[in-house]
C-alpha cells in the first residue's frame, strides 16, 4: 500500500514539475477534480493548493470590464460636464493625453515617428488634435488632416497650439495616395460615440482608404473605429480594422468586436458617483499612468523580437586601464541616467556537481577589494558557494545598451561588516531576514506573515533586532571583467579584462622591436573581443 502511495505521489510531483495533466485513476478522481493544471501547488505539509489569478494585479480580464451603450456614453458626458463641474476642454485634454500615452506605450518614436491624425468635426476630432500635440512633445512627428473645422474657440485654440509647434496641416487632396509611404501611425479621430448613419463626404472616402491599408501604417482608433456602428460594431463587415483602440471613460458596446492586438482604456477622470450609477467595472490605472491595457495581452512573434542597439562607439583609448574605475564610470552614468535598480545584478553559482544556477541580488558596495552583496548563508546560493567559492556577476543596463560581466573567487564578509550592514536596513527587512529560512519550502504566505507579525510586536519597543547567524555578506574578488557596449548590426564593442601574472618583455625581431608576454607580477590585461 505504501509503495502505491509513494508511486502516486511521485507521479503527482512529476506532473506538477512538467505541467502535464495528472494521471488520475477513476477511483481517485474525486479528490483532484476541483483543480486545474495551473492551479496545482505542491507544498510541504498541505498537499495541493489553489492560486487565484485575481490576486495578480494589472491582469485585466475583458469579461470584467463594462461596456456602454451610445445613450449611456452621451449621458455620462453630460453628467460630467453638468453637475460634476468638468469643462469639455478639461475632458478633451485628458482624453487626448490618454490617447498619446497609449500610442507611446506600444509604438516607440524611434520606429513609429511619423503620425497622421485624421480629425473629424466633433469632440473625437478634438481628442485627435490634443493627442497630436502631446505626441509632438513625446518626440513624434505628427501631421494633421482636419477637413471640417469648427469655429468654436476650443478648436481654434487647439489648431493655433499645433501651428505654434510647426505641426503641418495636410488637406485631403494633398494626402499621399499610399499613406504607408509617409506615415507610420494613423490616428483615427474621425467619429466618436455620436456617429450615426453612413459616413458622409469627405470622410467616406478617407475611411475607405483606411479600410484598404496593408500592415503599415498602423491605425489607432480613438474611442470608436470610425465608420463602425457605436453599439453593433463592424456589423456589415469590411469596416476599418484598427491595430489599437483607445476607449475613453469606458469601452462602448462596439468594442466587444474589436479584435486588434492593443485595446487600451483612457480618461482617468471617472468619479465614484458615475461609476456607481452606471455600474461601471473598470480596471485600475497603474501608478500615475493615463492609460491601462484591457483585453487580452497581445500575441507576439518571439522570434521576431529584437532591438538594434545604437550607441556611441567605445574605442580602445576610451576604456580605463583599471576595470574597477571603468565599472565606477559606467555605474555612475547609469545612476545619473535614472535607471531603476542600477545595483541589481544576476549572481551565478555552481554546486559541487558543477550545476549552475542564477538569481538577482543587490550590489551593496564595490572597490578594489571586491563586490559585495548580502543574503542568507543557508540559501541555495549560500550552499553553492560553500561547495564552490567562485561566482559570476552580471549587470545589464538596458537603456544604455551596456552589459558588464565580473567573475572571481568569493568569500564571506566579516561578522562585523555583516552586523553593520544588517542594522542599517529598514527594521521590516531585518525581521524579514529572521522570518525567511531562505530557499526552504513554505506551506503558505500566512506562515511568513504570522511570524513577521509576532516579531514586529516583539520589537515594537525599538530594541535592537538581532542579526540571524546565517545572514551576512559575500565579497567577490574579480579576476575577470567584460564591458559590453551594444552597437548596430550586432557589431558590439567588447573589452575583456583578465588579471594575470605576466609582464611584457621586449624582443628584437627582423621587423623591429616587439613585446612578448612573460611571467611576472599580476596585472590587468585588456583585449578587445569579437562581438
Ligand atoms: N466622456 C468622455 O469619454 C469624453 C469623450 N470625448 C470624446 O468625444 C467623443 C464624442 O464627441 P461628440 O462630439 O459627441 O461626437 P463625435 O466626435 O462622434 O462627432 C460628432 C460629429 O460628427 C458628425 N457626424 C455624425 N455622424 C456622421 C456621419 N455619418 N457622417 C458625417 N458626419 C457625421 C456630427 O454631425 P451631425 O450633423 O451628424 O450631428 C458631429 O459633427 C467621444 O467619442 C470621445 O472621443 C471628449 O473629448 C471628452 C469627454
Ligand atoms: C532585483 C532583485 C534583487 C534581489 N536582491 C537580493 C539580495 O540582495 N539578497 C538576496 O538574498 N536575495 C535577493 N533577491 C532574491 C533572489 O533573487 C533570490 O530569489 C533569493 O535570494 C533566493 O535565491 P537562492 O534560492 O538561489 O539562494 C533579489 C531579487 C531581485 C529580483
Ligand atoms: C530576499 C532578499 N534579501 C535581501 C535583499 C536586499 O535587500 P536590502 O537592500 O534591504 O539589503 C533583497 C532585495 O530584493 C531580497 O529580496
Ligand atoms: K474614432
Amino acid at each position: 500500500m505504501r509503495t502505491v502511495i509513494r508511486r502516486r505521489v511521485t507521479r503527482m510531483i512529476s506532473a506538477f514539475l512538467f505541467q502535464q495533466p495528472l494521471p488520475i485513476s477513476p477511483k481517485h478522481q474525486y479528490s483532484l477534480l476541483p483543480l486545474t493544471t495551473t492551479q496545482r501547488f505542491l507544498t510541504a505539509s498541505h498537499g495541493f493548493r489553489t492560486l487565484s489569478t485575481k490576486s495578480i494585479p494589472n491582469m485585466q480580464d475583458s469579461a470584467s470590464v463594462s461596456y456602454l451603450s451610445q445613450r449611456e456614453a452621451a449621458e455620462i458626458d453630460e453628467t460630467l460636464m453638468g453637475p460634476l463641474g468638468f469643462s469639455v476642454d478639461q475632458l478633451m485634454e485628458l482624453a487626448g493625453l490618454s490617447v498619446a500615452t497609449s500610442v507611446a506605450e506600444v509604438y516607440k518614436p524611434c520606429e513609429y515617428s511619423r503620425v497622421l491624425a485624421i480629425c473629424g468635426p466633433g469632440n473625437n476630432g478634438g481628442d485627435g488634435l490634443v493627442a497630436a500635440r502631446h505626441l509632438h512633445h513625446f518626440g513624434y512627428k505628427p501631421s494633421i488632416c482636419y477637413p471640417k473645422r469648427t469655429s468654436k474657440s476650443l478648436y481654434t485654440g487647439l489648431v493655433t497650439q499645433l501651428e505654434s509647434l510647426s505641426v503641418p496641416f495636410v488637406s485631403v487632396e494633398d494626402l499621399p495616395e499610399d499613406l504607408s509611404v509617409d506615415f507610420d501611425v494613423i490616428i483615427d479621430a474621425i467619429f466618436g460615440f455620436s456617429f450615426h448613419g453612413a459616413p458622409r463626404p469627405p470622410f467616406d472616402a478617407i475611411i475607405r482608404r483606411l479600410q484598404t491599408l496593408q500592415k503599415r501604417p498602423v491605425i489607432v482608433s480613438v474611442d470608436i473605429p470610425s465608420g463602425w456602428h457605436v453599439e453593433d460594431g463592424d456589423h456589415e463587415g469590411g469596416g476599418i480594422k484598427p491595430d489599437m483602440l483607445v476607449s475613453l471613460t469606458a469601452p462602448k458596446l462596439c468594442a466587444k468586436s474589436f479584435s486588434g492586438p492593443h485595446h487600451f482604456l483612457g480618461g482617468r477622470f471617472v468619479p465614484p458617483s458615475v461609476a456607481e450609477k452606471y455600474k461601471l467595472e473598470l480596471p485600475s490605472y497603474p501608478g500615475t499612468s493615463m492609460c491601462v491595457r484591457i483585453g487580452k495581452p497581445p500575441k507576439v512573434d518571439i522570434s521576431a523580437m529584437r532591438v538594434n542597439y545604437v550607441s556611441p562607439e567605445l574605442l580602445e583609448d576610451q576604456v580605463e586601464s583599471d576595470p574597477v574605475l571603468q565599472f565606477r564610470k559606467w555605474f555612475d552614468e547609469a545612476v545619473a541616467a535614472g535607471l531603476r535598480e542600477t545595483n541589481a545584478m544576476a549572481l551565478s553559482t555552481t554546486n559541487k556537481d558543477r550545476k549552475p544556477s542564477s538569481r538577482m541580488v543587490l550590489l551593496k558596495g564595490f572597490d578594489e577589494n571586491g563586490f559585495v552583496w548580502f543574503t542568507n548563508y543557508e540559501s541555495k546560493k549560500g550552499s553553492d558557494l560553500s561547495e564552490n567559492p567562485f561566482a559570476a556577476l552580471l549587470f545589464y543596463w538596458e537603456d544604455m545598451n551596456r552589459q558588464v560581466r565580473i567573475e572571481g573567487p568569493v568569500e564571506r564578509m566579516s561578522e562585523e561588516e555583516s552586523e553593520n550592514y544588517y542594522h542599517s536596513r529598514p527594521r521590516g527587512s531585518q525581521i524579514g531576514a529572521i522570518v525567511s529560512k531562505q530557499s526552504s519550502v513554505v506551506p503558505g504566505r500566512h506562515v511568513l506573515y504570522d511570524e513577521y507579525e509576532e516579531l514586529t510586536k516583539k520589537y515594537s519597543d525599538g530594541s535592537v533586532i538581532p542579526k540571524p547567524k546565517n545572514w551576512g555578506g559575500f565579497r567577490l574578488k574579480p579576476n575577470l571583467f567584460e564591458f559590453w557596449q551594444g552597437q548596430p548590426s550586432r557589431l558590439h564593442d567588447r573589452y575583456l579584462f583578465t588579471y594575470i601574472a605576466v609582464s611584457w618583455r621586449p624582443i628584437r625581431s627582423l621587423s623591429g622591436l616587439q613585446y612578448s608576454l612573460q611571467e611576472g607580477n599580476p596585472a590587468w590585461i585588456i583585449r578587445r573581443l569579437a562581438p
